[in-house]
């Protein structure tokens, strides 16, 4: 970002809007015009400004104004509305790009004018050429000149494309050179979206499928990993950052207020660039896995994701925190009871669609209002093994799946599941290795003095050392320990 401290951000853009209704108050008790108009309206600018000092000699910038009000009097008025805003002078923080290469070529007399706001300077720029001036008039093309090309190196896919873009702008004996300027960059990347990816979780069959932009996915490489290569982060844009909430091995977790519709979001961030396709791939399958499940109560609601400086992004519903054992960790048996038919109920849900989860921990069970709900679709995959399989988290796998012998997907999640569940009513993280994590996959776990012995039976159940003999979620979520827990608290809110 810029070197702009926020508190001075936030200042400038405030007075800013101010300052420019002030002017047009003063104006208005006031109408005549000094002898020299265009001083008139330097000092003003000057005391309006405030920090802004305006150094003689006059800028090339300050003569052009000067010159377009003079020859333009019944416009006058309307171009000091729009000069004399703060907001020509300062982009806001949110649109301040992050790359500075753009900025050090748009920068033009830094003692007058604000000098990180190449951004509005385009804006102003193509708004002065609308009022007044024209394509051949001089003042614009000495404006022009001191915007300095930047030389891009392009992808052979890309350069068609360009080619075609720029053909009709660009003078031929310029075109064998490389040199394209920077809007032309910026307008580049939105006439070429991204290229249309197949979703693997998808029914190929599916009338979703019809393979309308396969020869664009064939042309163009890769998945737009630079998106924000015109300058602007979209994280940055979209989003104010308000914390961190999360880590894990792969990602950050911040929590987000988005800028457009004011409402709180999390937006998980892989750690590590991802350079190449295959890692790129690899990081997709978690969005397409939630995007191809679509809504349930119980699984953490996918909202969109992009790539950003080769980082994926993914905005998520907030939630409030995860499961993970703390200490002083106490957690009552209904509660136990009630994750347990919440996420096996997610589980059934996602089964039903044919894609198992493979890390189902207390990490990755996040609560929100008392409803618990799935996350981390990071190790998710189809459960008829045609995409690859990754592990998750060791600790709540059966044996069979790091054994690498696992024929039912789904019957991973349940132990998976059961184990979770076991480590969040003991109270401490369960083992890594050693005779302990042997014997949980053996089915062999320590009584639970208190809690009922149906619920122990089921966990013992969930975590069978035979897959087979593992309930399904379906099988979980109609068992009668339910029952009795629903219809205590359905007669609790009755009273
Ligand atoms: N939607 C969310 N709302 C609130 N907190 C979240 C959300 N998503 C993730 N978190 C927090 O961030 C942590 C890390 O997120 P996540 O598990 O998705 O990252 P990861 O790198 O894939 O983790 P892992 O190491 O398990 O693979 C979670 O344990 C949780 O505490
Ligand atoms: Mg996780």
């Amino acid at each position: 970002m810029t070197g702009k401290t926020p508190k001075s951000r936030a200042r400038g853009r405030g007075r800013g809007r101010g300052r420019g209704r002030g002017l047009q108050r003063e104006e208005a008790v006031d109408p005549s015009p000094s002898s020299h108009p265009g001083a008139m309206e330097t000092s003003d600018l000057t005391v309006q400004l405030e920090g802004v000092t305006l150094l003689p000699p006059p800028t090339r910038f300050q003569k052009l104004l000067e010159s377009s009000c003079l020859s333009e009097p019944d416009e006058q008025s309307q171009d000091r509305d729009f000069i004399l805003s703060q907001d020509f002078f300062c982009t806001p923080d949110y649109i301040t790009p992050d790359a500075p290469q753009i900025t050090s070529c748009l920068e033009f007399d830094k003692e007058n004018v604000c000098p990180k706001s190449p951004e509005k300077s385009t804006v102003a720029r193509s708004k002065r050429f609308k009022r007044g001036l024209s394509p051949g008039d001089p003042q614009l093309t000495n404006l022009a000149s001191q915007y300095e090309p930047m030389e891009i190196q392009l992808d052979a896919s890309s350069k068609d494309g360009l080619d075609q873009l720029l053909s009709s702008r660009c003078d031929p004996q310029k075109k064998s050179h490389s040199y394209v300027s920077q809007t032309a960059v910026a307008l580049r990347c939105r006439v070429l979206p991204p290229p249309c990816i197949k979703n693997p979780y998808i029914n190929a069959t599916s009338s979703l499928h019809v393979d309308a932009f396969c020869d664009r996915r064939s042309k163009l490489s890769g998945f737009s990993p630079s998106v924000g290569g015109d300058g602007l982060s979209r994280y940055r844009t979209d989003f104010h950052e308000l914390e961190q909430i999360g880590y894990g091995n792969f990602s950050r977790v911040f929590k987000v207020l988005k800028r457009i519709d004011g409402c709180l979001y999390a937006v998980k961030q892989s750690i590590k660039q991802l350079h190449n396709e295959t890692e790129r791939k690899k990081a997709l399958m978690e969005v397409q896995a939630l995007a191809a499940l679509g809504f349930h109560e119980n699984i953490v609601a996918y909202h969109t994701s992009w790539f950003e400086n080769e980082r994926l992004y993914i905005q998520m519903e907030l939630c409030d925190h995860s499961l993970t054992i703390t200490k002083n960790h106490v957690t009552k048996c209904t509660e136990v009871l009630e994750m347990l038919y919440q996420i096996a109920k997610a589980l059934n849900f996602i089964h039903d669609r044919g894609i198992a989860h493979l890390d189902v921990k207390p990490d990755n069970i996040y609560a929100k209002n008392s409803r618990y709900k799935l996350g981390d679709f990071g190790c998710a995959t189809l459960m008829d093994r045609s995409l690859g399989v990754e592990e998750g988290d060791a600790r709540y796998l059966p044996h069979e799946m790091l054994n690498e012998q696992c024929e039912y997907l789904d019957k991973v999640d349940i132990f998976s599941l059961g184990a979770a569940m076991y480590e969040i009513l003991i109270g401490t993280p369960l083992p890594k290795s050693g005779p302990k994590f042997l014997s949980l996959r053996e089915g062999k776990i320590s009584l639970l003095p208190g809690y009922p012995v149906q619920f122990q039976n089921l966990l013992k159940a969930m975590m069978d050392p035979d897959p087979v003999r593992r309930p399904s979620a379906r099988e979980i979520i109609e068992h009668p320990i339910f029952d009795k827990l629903f219809s205590k608290s359905q007669s609790m809110s009755k009273q």
